[in-house]
């Protein structure tokens, strides 16, 4: 026969029974709770996971895109990784999972040069809001490479030709060659034969009426050896310049049929322009004070175009071998980046007189052109 316990033993073995059944509740409850969320310091935790921390397989594998959190990004790269192929030469995002928040970011990892081509996963590709227009050998690929730099520019890095050569392929085609904006961004392309063809006014205000123009415009002479030194670059069989140039050289009769020759005659090819867009629409670019001072032309780009003004002369310096301002690499660190070798040829040499003779062609139609734009060029 089982011993009686007593009522107050039974209490008591009641009592430890529950102690114990708690006990061993409080150790599992203990043993299965998920870890506590990982605290590194400098970084800032975003809304995504990071991979487990342990099983080394697991450790491999890729994690799913992770959006990033504004707060957590410095201003320049909000919502937007980018690529910096440009300036590395490796394809890295700029954005991983996690971030490190530097108390206050220097003006470089704010605003990292080389606003890449890369196409980032979200923001829309958008019809641009500013197009470089011309002109041709101006100097359009030095100010769409400078004004990308602009964290709040996205650039198409080739020409896409649509309103002169692609125009039959429709804005879907054209939106579609654009790379990825979010909405303090304005996109921006460049293509210079716009500005001599026709129908271009048109088709763009017809795209966009808001649609602010620039025009990067150079000494039409000089703009002119240019053109025929990348023509003979390609074509070392071309007839001279002054053959091509000067319809009669014994009179000196300037031949206006030579492209080279009529893209310079900038007066005429604004007009169209005017009768689509007010002046205020467009902006100048001087070529010339493109390379002697990249930082002033550059302000006033970003002036036109409603930026703050973030490309600076700490963007610059002047490469003595290129014989041009380049960018800076951002850090400071590394390879610096300068156009590419078609820009900046050495010119084909020409007699002083046949460049004479164009000057005195040129000068009335400059002369006419300063005054439509409002500005002297001094293309003396
Ligand atoms: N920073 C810098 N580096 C190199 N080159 C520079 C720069 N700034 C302006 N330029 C001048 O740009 C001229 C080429 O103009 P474009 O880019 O408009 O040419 S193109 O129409 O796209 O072919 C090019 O003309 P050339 O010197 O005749 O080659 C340059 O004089």
């Amino acid at each position: 026969m089982a011993p009686r316990l007593s009522p107050r033993k039974a209490r008591r073995f009641l009592f430890a029974s529950t102690l114990c059944f708690s006990c061993t509740l409080l150790c599992y409850s203990l043993l299965l709770r998920s870890p506590p969320s990982m605290h590194i310091e400098g970084y800032q935790q975003l809304s995504c996971p990071l991979p487990p921390a342990s099983g080394g397989k697991k450790l491999l594998q890729k994690m799913p895109p992770c959006p990033l959190s504004a707060a957590a990004l410095p201003p320049s790269s909000t919502e937007e990784p980018r690529t910096s192929t440009a300036w590395s030469g490796r394809n890295h995002t700029e954005h991983s999972q996690i971030r490190r928040v530097s108390p206050k970011p220097t003006e470089h990892q704010m605003y990292p040069l080389g606003n890449s081509t890369a196409t980032p996963r979200y923001g829309h590709k958008r019809l641009p809001q500013a197009i470089i227009v011309g002109v041709k050998k101006g100097g359009t690929r030095a100010v769409l490479e400078f004004i990308r730099v602009h964290p709040e520019v996205r650039a198409m890095g080739t020409e896409p030709h649509f309103f002169d050569r692609n125009y039959e392929r429709g804005l879907d085609w054209y939106r579609n060659l654009m790379p990825r904006s979010v909405d303090r961004q304005i996109t921006v392309e460049k293509t210079p034969s716009y500005f001599v063809t026709r129908d271009a006014p048109r088709r763009i205000s017809h795209m966009s009426p808001k649609v602010k123009l620039i025009v990067v415009v150079r000494n039409p002479v000089t703009r002119a050896i240019s053109d025929y030194t990348q023509t003979l670059s390609k074509k070392p069989d071309i007839p001279s310049f002054s053959e091509l140039a000067f319809r009669n050289q014994t009179s000196g009769e300037v031949d206006t049929a030579w492209n080279a020759i009529r893209i310079g005659l900038y007066a005429l090819h604004l007009q169209p322009w005017l009768s689509h867009f007010p002046i205020s629409q467009m902006h100048f670019v001087s070529g010339e004070r493109l390379i002697t001072d990249p930082a002033g032309e550059m302000a006033r780009v970003q002036d036109f175009l409603g930026l703050k003004r973030l490309v600076t002369d700490k963007h610059f310096y002047f490469n003595k071998t290129k014989g041009f301002p380049c960018l800076k690499k951002p850090g400071g660190g590394g390879a610096p980046r300068c156009l590419g070798k078609s820009k900046g040829r050495t010119h084909v040499q020409i007699n002083t007189e046949d460049i004479e003779q164009l000057r005195d062609f040129y000068r009335p139609h400059n002369i006419k052109f300063y005054e439509i734009v409002g500005q002297d060029f001094h293309w003396e």
